[in-house]
């Protein structure tokens, strides 16, 4: 007898790691400017607001003009190949218009847009690249995690997406650590985005092996006759607003994750500032944070896979991230030692709540709004994304400028009570879970 590709492991693993390889190129990509902050300073002459502005055009499109959302109209309408293809297309995209940017255009040149005023035109080009890249890299997102769901639903649904995060993580850890040496060996502050786009064709290409597979699956299914469950209607993301389970999630995720990731762009500079790190290695530190996660997203998928406690596993995680914040803020403590066990606490946090949080989605939202509900939830997400490295260098220039250096008092405390908040939005959560019974301290695999 012919094995179905839906029973296959090899199969479903193989289409795990194309996605998860293609994603791993746009967190690359993502944060590959976060080490070269202070260097944009010194050879471009950026400021933190500056600065700021470049990070924050990552929600120019997915936030201010919804395209998130249309992304995850494109991914249920149209389907996982379809989007994937285009995502990854538009990351190509927007990574090239970034390189031209910090390449061709001389630091010097000087625009006028309307609401923005006056900006370097190199800035502005650098933003527009960044901003369509993250338009790609969210929308390839979602399909990458609706994928993992239609392919490990009922199975190791937990632990394959803790895998994609892993990999995730393993490129972010490469934006945390290459950047520097990459640039030291070219001497051009560009060189470092035009190894990421090459990376980003090579993503592009092995998307490819994920399209050949889904379509057999899609053969099959459609030979089995399964239900429509994956069309798309208007009227599901009203079905979605109305949940307050999903409110609690996104608020959460949006907390969570903007006290993670926006802090990842100025870490570098943190730990040469607060912790007297060298700069030449000072990448390596936060570098240590994605290092941690990449095996412990994993594991805690496993255990949510098997024995549950998802609620619980992302309150937990919460907290982890409040003590870390706590330590930042004292200003005795600046040990590089302090820093390193910091990052592994943080990575320990940074790999339970995710594990848990993705697919507890999926147990609030039912598989045909899933596409929609990783959109808005994302969307959500992309508001903290793209504000909180805005009001961080707005507020290190207003009132942390020390000379020509910074001082992190006031980031730090914003980072504080954004995962204070968190804490809230994890025990309502929590109770809501147990009043409306979506199982998310059950565990994911029904024997
Ligand atoms: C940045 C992106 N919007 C995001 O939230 N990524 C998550 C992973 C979500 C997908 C899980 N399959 C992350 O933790 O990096």
């Amino acid at each position: 007898m012919v094995q179905k590709i839906s029973d296959s492991v090899a199969a479903r693993w193989t289409v795990l790691i194309a996605v998860s390889l293609t994603m791993m190129c746009g967190y690359f990509m993502c944060d590959v400017m976060s080490p070269l902050k202070t260097l944009l300073q010194e050879i471009m002459g950026w400021d933190s607001v500056e600065y700021g502005v470049f990070s924050s055009s990552y929600g120019w499109l997915n936030v201010i003009l919804l395209m998130l959302i249309v992304g995850g109209v494109i991914l249920d309408k149209k389907g996982a190949r379809f989007t994937g293809v285009f995502a990854t297309g538009v990351m190509l995209i927007g990574a090239v218009l970034k390189y031209y940017g910090i390449e061709f255009i001389d630091p010097t040149i000087r625009t006028t847009l309307p609401f923005f005023g006056e900006m370097r035109l190199q800035l502005l080009v650098t933003s527009l690249g960044y901003a369509i890249f993250a338009f790609g890299y969210e929308t390839m997102g979602i399909t990458a995690t609706k994928i993992i769901v239609r392919w490990f639903k009922g199975k190791e649904m937990a632990l394959a997406l803790g895998m994609q995060v892993a990999f995730a993580r393993l490129g972010t850890m490469l934006a945390m650590v290459a950047p520097i040496p990459i640039y030291n060996m070219f001497g051009k502050l560009s060189t470092p985005i035009l190894f990421c786009t090459v990376l980003l064709l090579f993503g592009f290409a092995i998307f490819m092996v994920f399209v050949v597979m889904d379509r057999k699956l899609d053969k099959e299914r459609a030979q089995e006759a399964l239900a429509d469950d994956e069309k798309f209607r208007f009227s599901d993301i009203l079905l979605i607003f109305r949940n307050r389970g999903f409110w609690y999630i996104a608020m959460l995720c949006l907390l969570f994750y903007a006290a993670v990731f926006p802090f990842l762009k100025f870490a570098t500079e943190f730990m040469i500032i607060k912790f007297n790190v060298n700069p030449e290695y000072a990448g390596i530190i936060p570098g240590l944070l994605p290092l941690g996660t990449l095996f412990l997203t994993p594991l805690f998928g496993g255990i949510y896979d098997k024995k549950g406690k998802g609620a619980t596993i992302m309150l937990i995680g919460t907290l982890m991230l409040v003590g870390v914040y706590i330590t930042f803020s004292i200003t005795g403590l600046n040990h590089w030692l302090v820093a390193v066990a910091m990052m592994i606490v943080l990575g320990i946090a940074f790999s339970l709540v995710p594990s848990a949080m993705w697919p507890s989605v999926a147990k609030i939202i039912p598989m045909e709004r899933l596409g929609s509900a990783y959109a808005l939830i994302f969307w959500v997400q992309n508001i903290g994304l793209a504000g909180v490295p805005l009001v961080v260098g707005i507020v290190l220039d207003k009132y942390g400028k020390v000379g020509d250096s910074y001082d992190y008092t006031y980031p730090v405390y914003i980072f504080l009570a954004l995962c204070l908040t968190s804490v809230i939005f994890a025990l309502l959560l929590k109770r809501e879970d147990r009043v409306k019974g979506y199982g998310l301290e059950k565990p994911n695999i029904k024997k």
